[in-house]
């Protein structure tokens, strides 16, 4: 298969990325994702309507989400792991949510408190109640290319949560590579395999850092028909429940790559840039993109 003509950013760095900051002002949250939208991003992952006591840096989310003022076409979106949260979503106005589950047994209970089905369970009347609010539903599958609790995982089981999360009504299923392990060869067949039974055009990367081997996995997986890749501004970023992962591909980093390769992704580049610069000198460090520090 040819590489496609045009790839949409899913930026997850107000969220996936901010989780990891211990003292971010929530004015410095929403002039990220204010700044995100103005440089072109369509979909902006701005809130995380978990538990407090888990992740008490995201306890203002309905504040940053009620905050922006937003941008005619772009999409703010929240993550929620159960009924509760997705109350939390709705009241503050995101335009879609986000459910995760895990390909692991071990990192799903660190990560949630539940094992992979109850999580299933979970999220049936989170489903019910989204559908019945026409809101959107994403859907992401940790650990697909290893667990830092489990290891190795076999791609069966990322084939079968995958397939579960799409029948379960999730418009869009990102494989995430959480702990960022993966390698090219290895990252490709885990897709071409869940290929297999979710749609590649439902399907999205989220794929860390942490091993310097996001693009060039990514590079890997284009062919296969993914046109949505998770990007992190600045590589903002972790999870706190995976120690010493580093945020996802820098979107700056992926930027660069697919403009130089001719594939339209409809972001201005230096705006981006500049939108992690300003988060950066927030967190009073430089921005984790090379191609932002090259730019300078
Ligand atoms: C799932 C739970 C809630 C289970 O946590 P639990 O302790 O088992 O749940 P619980 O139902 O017993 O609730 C405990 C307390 O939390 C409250 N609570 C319960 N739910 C909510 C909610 N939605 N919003 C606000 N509060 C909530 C609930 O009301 C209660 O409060 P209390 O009665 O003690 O005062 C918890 O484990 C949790 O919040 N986990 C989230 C962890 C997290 O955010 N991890 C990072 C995001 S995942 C990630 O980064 C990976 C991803 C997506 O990027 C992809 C990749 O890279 O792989």
């Amino acid at each position: 298969m040819a590489l496609p003509k045009s790839v949409s950013l899913f930026e997850v760095g107000p969220r996936d990325g901010l989780q990891n900051e211990k003292s971010v002002s929530t004015e410095a949250k929403i002039a990220l994702v204010q700044d995100l939208a103005h440089a072109g991003i369509k979909r902006i992952e701005a809130a995380s309507f978990v538990s407090p006591k888990w992740v008490p840096q995201m306890a203002d989310s309905a504040e940053v989400l009620k905050g922006i003022q937003r941008l005619d076409g772009v999409r703010y979106s929240a993550l929620t792991p159960n009924l509760k949260g997705l109350e939390l979503a709705l009241d503050a106005g995101a335009s879609e949510v986000a459910i995760f589950a895990a390909a692991s047994e071990g990192f799903s209970q660190k990560n949630i408190n539940c094992s992979i089905e109850e999580s299933i369970e979970r999220f049936i009347p989170l489903m019910e109640k989204a559908k019945a609010h026409n809101l959107p539903v994403r859907g992401y599958v940790s650990c697909v290319l290893g667990c830092p609790y489990d290891g190795e995982i076999a791609v069966s089981e990322v084939v079968r949560v995958s397939e579960i999360l799409y029948k379960l009504g999730c418009y869009e299923i990102s494989l995430g590579d959480t702990i960022g392990v993966g390698t090219p060869l290895k990252a490709r067949k885990m897709v071409e395999a869940v290929a297999a039974r979710v749609p590649e055009d439902k399907l999205a990367l989220h794929f860390h850092d942490t091993y310097g081997q996001a693009l060039a996995n990514i590079l890997a997986c284009l062919e296969t028909g993914i046109s949505v890749i998770d990007t992190s501004v600045a590589g903002l970023g972790g999870c706190p429940y995976a120690k010493g992962a580093s945020g996802n591909l820098a979107s700056e980093d992926l930027v660069y790559m697919l403009h130089g390769m001719g594939i339209d992704t409809g972001v201005d580049l230096k705006r981006l840039a500049a939108a992690g610069n300003a988060i950066s000198q927030a967190l009073g460090r430089t921005s984790g993109s090379k191609v932002a520090r090259a730019l300078g």
